[in-house]
């Protein structure tokens, strides 16, 4: 249990499977903790395969009904949704912060951004809209469809456990599709909330499921091969990403991948400094660095570097680290104790070739995941911080000369998710905004998430996108008919 939950019925423990809380399979069970005390917070059901194959049944049973719903009934449903969902943010950021760790007021900012894409795709719902084309021959009539794709399965990762689920459940419903949904073992409270208030707001049976499994990658195959699933829907790592559209390949499934990131962030000598040093907090440090969008690489021009590496180091001085109920805690524990390694095993390799930490480079407080907010000088291309997703509060410092080396530099990664630039320069703007190979870029800012906009990567970041008008054709069918009179 959760202590301090104004409506405990938010807090689910068992699958949600057909419109019905369940227990998984027997003498099986996910353990979720509280990474800020280790301590263990709940005992949820693991699904086995055959209920997660239960689940897409009573999904592909659901979808004709559901598709048969007027849009505006959607939408309302959807709304509804919404509505709940902003009614209990205070219940569900505790549930996430618990489960996941980040400061409260970052969960209460994730609900809003999860209910946001709700809001987002109720509207959305009602603008699906087809064509009539001039015809090729003046005895046909030319029409263009959109239908819903199917039935969706979703797999979402523990880092934004609300808004992950939200970003891919309401453009699915909204086109009337079922989904049945995988969480992130580490986080499935914020999912199964999640599930209640859909049926709250009387989201139908079948239509949204949610089965939490120990294994993943079982269900993940379920998942990319089952041909009653129409599409698949994958946020988190490259490497699981490439495995499941390597499992997908034989049902020639429509997949949409979300994936990892490696952001550059470049600041120029003619950046405000101030500004830079803003937004690479806010890019760098949110979710103690534990975001896809996060900068990952800072290189900045041989010019400003001692300025900035400066100013940096004094404001991440000021975030303090703990508890995230805590207030005015900015940094909270990394997820497990594996995540904490991972960071250490890339500021060793760094260090030992050279690199000076500025700034922290220690586990924070006694114990636990906690780890201190990070700045690491003379950083090099040939350091593991550079060359991999750090997932962690650590900002490397490296140095550039020239536009052209800095547009090299960021370019020199499999990824292509985010990007951030930092110029005063109308002329250097548009130069990098041309070159730099990300799917989002921040120009003067580091906070460049919202529902209105397309989320997604180029290269090995991903396929499709999430939000924005974009977001909806992942979930559609187009349909062209040529009807002879
Ligand atoms: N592009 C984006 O929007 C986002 C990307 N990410 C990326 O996700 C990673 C961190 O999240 P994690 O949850 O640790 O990633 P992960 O890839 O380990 O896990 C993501 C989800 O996949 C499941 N999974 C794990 N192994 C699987 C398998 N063999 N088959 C099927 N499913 C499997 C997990 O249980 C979880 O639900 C980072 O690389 C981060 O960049 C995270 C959030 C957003
Ligand atoms: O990085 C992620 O996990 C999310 O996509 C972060 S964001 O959408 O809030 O930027």
């Amino acid at each position: 249990m959760i202590p301090g939950l104004k409506d405990p019925g938010l807090f689910r423990t068992q699958a949600f499977i057909d419109g019905t809380w369940t227990d998984g399979a027997p003498d099986t069970r996910i353990s979720v903790s509280d990474p800020a005390t280790g301590g263990g917070i709940a005992l949820v059901a693991s699904v086995s395969v055959a209920q997660a194959a239960q689940a897409l049944d009573s999904a592909a049973a659901a979808w004709s009904a559901w598709r048969a719903q007027t849009a505006k009934a959607r939408a309302d449903v959807l709304l509804d949704w919404y509505r709940l969902v902003l009614e209990a943010r205070e219940d569900l950021a505790l549930i996430l912060t618990s489960e996941q760790g980040k400061p409260l007021a970052e969960a209460l900012a994730e609900i809003d951004y999860g209910a946001s894409y709700i809001r987002w795709f109720a509207e959305e719902a009602r603008r699906i809209n087809g064509a009539i084309l001039p015809g090729h021959r003046s005895d046909v009539l030319l029409s263009v469809r959109k239908e819903p794709i199917g039935v969706v399965a979703a797999i979402t990762p523990w880092n934004f456990p609300n808004a992950m689920i939200t970003r891919k459940v309401a453009p699915a419903l909204a086109a009337g599709c079922p989904v049945v949904l995988k969480p992130a073992s580490a986080t499935p409270l914020s999912a199964l909330a999640l599930a209640e208030l859909a049926r709250r707001a009387g989201v139908p049976a079948g239509v949204f499921s949610v089965v939490p499994s120990r294994d993943s990658a079982t269900i993940g195959t379920l998942f990319a091969t089952s041909g009653v699933v129409r599409k698949l829907t994958f946020t988190g790592s490259t490497e699981v990403g490439r495995l499941l559209l390597a499992q997908a390949a034989g049902t020639i499934k429509k997949c949409s991948m979300e994936l990892g990131g490696n952001a550059p962030v470049l600041v120029f000598d003619d950046a405000d400094i101030p500004t830079a040093v803003q937004g690479v907090l806010a890019a760098k440090f949110r979710n103690a660095g534990q975001t896809c969008v996060c900068a990952n690489r800072i290189y900045v021009q041989s010019g400003i570097y001692t300025a900035f590496a400066a100013a940096l180091s004094d404001a991440v001085k000021g975030l303090t680290v703990g508890d995230g109920r805590q207030a005015g805690i900015a940094i909270g524990p990394l997820i497990d104790e594996a995540a904490a390694r991972k960071v250490e095993t890339l500021l060793a390799d760094a260090v030992g070739q050279g690199a000076r930490i500025a700034v922290g480079g220690q586990r924070a407080g006694a114990g636990g995941t906690f780890f201190q907010p990070t700045v690491v000088a003379e950083v090099t291309a040939a350091m593991r911080l550079v060359q991999e997703e750090i997932f962690g509060p650590v900002a490397p410092l490296v140095r550039f000369a020239t536009v052209e080396e800095a547009i090299a530099l960021a370019n020199a990664s499999d990824h292509g998710l985010a990007g951030y630039l930092f110029s005063q320069s109308p002329a250097t703007i548009e130069r990098i905004t041309n070159a730099v190979e990300v799917g989002m870029l921040g120009i003067n800012t580091g906070a460049i998430s919202t529902e209105v906009a397309p989320f997604g990567g180029v290269k090995q970041s991903g396929l499709g996108r999430e939000g924005a008008q974009l977001g909806m054709e992942d979930y559609l069918e187009t349909k062209y008919v040529c009807q002879q009179f």
